[in-house]
């Protein structure tokens, strides 16, 4: 029974990349019947034929109408393990090239190449949405006009979304650099999309376009590839790519180390992905996490041992009187304490270097090690956050019939323009938490993470104060500093604002919600981050929520013209 990759599925484009096994042929429908492994129904083939409707000119030159008409060369897809053809049934084809111009391979019905042509890569501007969406087509066949004009060819039936395409191609495409000594030579000169920085191996990953398919090749391989920086360069500027970040010694506490931006990173931009090291239920289950550590390569366990240690207790494991210490273990645990004072403190200090760098992942109800994020410090205002691979590059893949985005990937995601050489930081804390005045936050960080927060809102008291603008109770003016049981007042009736955004709770309207930022812009100062956060809650590009209809647009512009009239009226600093 031979086995096929499917592609090109428009009706169920969730199964294209899977590979099936062939039933049987149907005449009568022109398609094949095939069996996908598992429990999944059975599925029709995409018909493989072409018609007369697939043809277009590739210059938008639409002088031949009378080739239009002509009957399409017919030819069949076949993949036998994995070593893919076209069969050819129309000899007059003289040249099969690529979107971007390149050559592929061309079989006969006997499955004989009838021309292999060795060209350049041809770079082709981009000028015109059209011309995007061209380019965004896996194969065009090229025939000679009688006249001498080239006219292109395209199976109809690989049509994609076209808005979707000509967004993503705008917005990720890169070219993969010529000249560059890489795993991959054969794609340089390609064009790919470009997916996350994966920080596990220091390399982009590069999709083939939209629905799995690398421009040129039809040799079976759809997968992404991995490639370092300098190999991709941009193709609107021509600039090979810099990693997004880097980890140095953190200005703030001398041997700390921290997360920072190389280049200007957007706000909504993934800015990295990475994937676990070590995985344990939680920091107490000593046999996995030694198990884990032992069987990695020494590099990898240097650079775990390198990562910082935290306090000397495990936070996760505090009681509400004390802290899990080492003695607590060994009193605990007669197997820990019978072992040599060596072992002993190689265990404890992978204990306390699991707790201390370990985040908790839901979906697997366990503790996860990732060794770049365990870089990102904490912020009382943080300009990122810790979320699942993105949602557009999941279902991207997921159409395209990729390898579904390893679900125990982290991303870390810019939630506000970050720029060059500035610290990436995360929240350890919850939202809720956030909310709390400085006291409280850094004593939930002492008791919950066992450090001293020394993030710039909790270290700069003046500059808490100006963001602290508040009306004084009575409602009249502004009282410059504030206090903190003033903040205290108006930050829970803003906290109510917060969660019902954040929380995803049903507002009954817009005006609803207007209402209450309006009544939080006249307790709070405009440039209070909180605001600011409140608008970023907002954006759709940062925070998508499903299912929800909400204007977000509108509701954006309504937000902002409240706080601008507040900001005129007050005199404040704008929030812009
Ligand atoms: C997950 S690690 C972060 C990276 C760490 N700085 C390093 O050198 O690997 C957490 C540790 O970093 C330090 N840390 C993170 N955020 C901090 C903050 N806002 N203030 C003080 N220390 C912080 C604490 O020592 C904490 O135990």
């Amino acid at each position: 029974m031979a086995t096929v990759l499917l592609r090109g599925l428009e009706s169920k484009p969730k199964l294209n990349g899977r590979q099936v096994n062939l039933v049987c042929f149907h005449e009568e429908r022109g398609r094949w019947e095939v069996e996908l492994e598992g429990a999944m129904p059975m599925v029709d083939l995409f018909k493989v034929e072409w018609n007369d409707d697939w043809w277009e000119p590739v210059d938008n030159d639409d002088k031949y109408p009378s080739l239009k008409k002509e009957k399409g060369p017919t030819f069949k897809e076949v993949v036998l393990q994995k070593q893919e053809k076209l069969k050819l049934t129309d000899p007059k084809i003289l040249t099969v090239v690529d979107c971007n111009g390149r050559p592929v391979s061309v079989y006969d019905g006997e499955g004989q190449m009838l021309e292999v042509l060795s060209g350049q890569h041809i770079p082709r501007k981009v000028e015109t949405e059209s011309e995007v969406c061209q380019r965004s087509f896996p194969l065009q066949f090229q025939k000679k006009a009688p006249e001498g004009r080239t006219l292109a060819v395209r199976p109809s039936c690989l049509r994609v979304r076209e808005e979707e395409t000509v967004e993503a191609l705008r917005k990720r495409k890169v070219e993969m650099s010529v000249g560059t000594v890489h795993a991959k030579p054969e794609l340089d000169g390609q064009f790919g999309l470009l997916g996350a920085f994966q920080a596990s191996t220091n390399a982009w990953e590069v999709m083939p376009d939209a629905r799995g398919l690398w421009d040129v090749q039809i040799d079976g391989s759809a997968a992404p590839v991995k490639l370092r920086s300098p190999e991709i360069c941009d193709e609107a500027t021509g600039k090979a790519f810099v990693d997004p970040v880097q980890i140095g010694d953190w200005k703030t506490v001398p041997e700390e180390k921290a997360l920072y931006a190389r280049v200007t990173l957007q706000e909504g931009e993934v800015i990295l992905e990475d994937e676990p090291a070590i995985s344990a239920p939680f920091s107490f289950d000593m046999p996995q996490l030694m198990k884990q550590f032992n069987q990695m390569s020494p590099s990898r366990q240097d650079a775990i041992l390198q990562l910082s240690k935290g306090p000397d207790f495990l936070a996760s494991l505090r009681s509400e009187t004390r802290h899990f210490t080492k003695e607590t273990l060994q009193s605990a645990s007669p197997e820990f304490s019978q072992l040599n004072e060596s072992l002993q403190d190689q265990i404890w200090s992978m204990m306390r270097t699991f707790d201390c760098n370990s985040f908790s992942h839901s979906r697997s109800k366990s503790q996860l090690l990732y060794p770049t994020l365990a870089r990102v410090n904490h912020s009382c205002r943080p300009n990122a956050v810790l979320g699942d691979p993105k949602p557009a590059e999941q279902d991207a893949k997921l159409h395209s019939g990729l390898e579904p985005v390893d679900l125990l990937k982290k991303a870390l995601i810019a939630i506000e323009e970050i720029p060059e050489g500035e610290e990436i930081t995360v929240s350890y804390l919850s939202e809720e938490d956030l909310l709390e005045p400085r006291p409280q936050r850094r004593q939930r960080l002492m008791d919950g993470f066992g450090f001293e927060c020394f993030c710039s809102r909790c270290l700069d008291e003046d500059a808490d104060r100006v963001l602290r603008t508040f009306r004084s109770a009575e409602g009249e003016g502004s009282t410059g500093t504030g206090g903190e049981p003033c903040e205290e007042m108006h930050v829970s009736s803003f906290a109510d604002f917060l969660t019902k955004l954040s929380k995803e709770e049903p507002l009954s309207s817009p005006d609803e919600l207007v209402a209450i930022a309006e009544t939080a812009s006249e307790t709070l100062a405009p440039s209070h981050w909180l605001l600011r956060k409140a608008l970023k809650l907002r954006s759709p590009e940062v925070y998508p929520i499903p299912g929800r209809d909400m204007p977000c647009e509108e509701i954006r512009k309504k937000l902002r013209s409240v706080l601008d009239g507040v900001t005129a009226a007050k005199g404040y600093p704008s929030a812009a």
